[in-house]
């Protein structure tokens, strides 16, 4: 069963005067196994959004269930597993064993089946078991972002929300994270991102959820986005838009480096071998 917004508004300091609406009417549904990007402009809604899926905000008015259930109940909070942006203010015990071990022992979990659990997600962020004795905040800003990832993942979530997991990450830490999120989401958790970072994440999304103003502008697959005229594009997109609309019959639907060069190069041929047929005496 999916996570389900039916009709959800919500604002903030509600029926005072500095009421500040910031989100309104969303209709929105979210199966397992999907990777989804939530997009938008400063202020656009998406923090708060990811706030309601957890159970965090309360509507003012809609519904929200999550697998059918109350999203502030203790089953629903295990459901769905949080990462904010700043990975440190997440992580508050002396060593990564015990941070990782802190929800599964807080929801009951035998220490057996918290060790269990801790080597698992380990492995699923690609740490070495020699970290667990380590003090967190001696870590780097990547390996502190995966154990907050281990620590959500420790009570095996179905959906993952991850609220700018890779803004002010080197590209190593950032490259870290995202073949990470790709594991996760093969394992059938569904990964819910909220992005400024497209030329990262843009390849891996399959569904796009594009927030302007509180209310849902785009909704759909990474493709139909990019035959919007909505924005943010990553490079790569831009790119491609540009040249197609400069002439060139390139396919825009390309989110790779690599997907680039072989259209343009496939383009370049394509008009070679155009040019050679109609003028078969000359070099091209
Ligand atoms: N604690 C708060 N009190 C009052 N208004 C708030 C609060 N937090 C956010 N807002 C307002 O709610 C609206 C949506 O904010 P939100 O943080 O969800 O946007 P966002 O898309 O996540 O922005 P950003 O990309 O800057 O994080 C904005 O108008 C914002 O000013």
């Amino acid at each position: 069963m999916p996570i389900i917004l039916e009709n959800v508004s919500f604002s903030y300091s509600s029926k005072t005067p500095l009421e500040t609406p910031a989100l309104r009417d969303i209709n929105l549904r979210i199966e397992k196994g999907e990777f989804v990007g939530i997009l938008g402009e400063k202020g656009a809604g998406k923090s708060t959004l990811t706030k309601i899926f957890n159970g965090v905000f309360k509507p003012k008015t809609g519904t929200v269930r999550v697998d059918g259930l109350d999203p502030s109940s203790k089953e629903a909070k295990r459901r769905v597993g949080m990462v904010f942006q700043q990975a440190a203010d997440q992580l508050f015990c002396r060593t990564i064993y015990e941070e990782i071990a802190f929800g599964p022992l807080n929801f009951g979990y035998s220490k057996k089946e918290t060790e269990e659990r801790i080597y698992e997600v380990l492995e699923a962020v690609s740490l070495d078991r020699a970290v667990l004795s380590r003090d967190p905040f001696s870590l780097s800003g990547g390996e502190m972002q995966r154990i907050a990832l281990a620590s959500a993942l420790a009570l095996r979530p179905d959906y993952l929300i991850l609220d700018e997991p890779i803004t002010g990450l080197d590209p190593v830490g950032k490259k870290e994270i995202l073949e990470a999120l790709q594991k996760i989401k093969d394992r059938g958790t569904a990964v819910i991102t909220v992005t400024h970072n497209l030329k990262g994440f843009f390849p891996l999304l399959e569904r796009i959820v594009l927030i302007r103003e509180g209310r849902i502008a785009f909704q759909g697959s990474r493709e139909k986005y990019l035959e919007t005229d909505c924005i943010p594009l990553p490079p790569i997109a831009s790119m491609m838009k540009e040249l197609r609309a400069r002439g060139l019959p390139v396919n825009p639907a390309v989110f790779t480096v690599e997907g680039a060069l072989e259209e343009i190069l496939r383009v370049k041929s394509a008009i070679e071998k155009e040019n050679y047929e109609n003028n078969p005496g000359q070099r091209i």
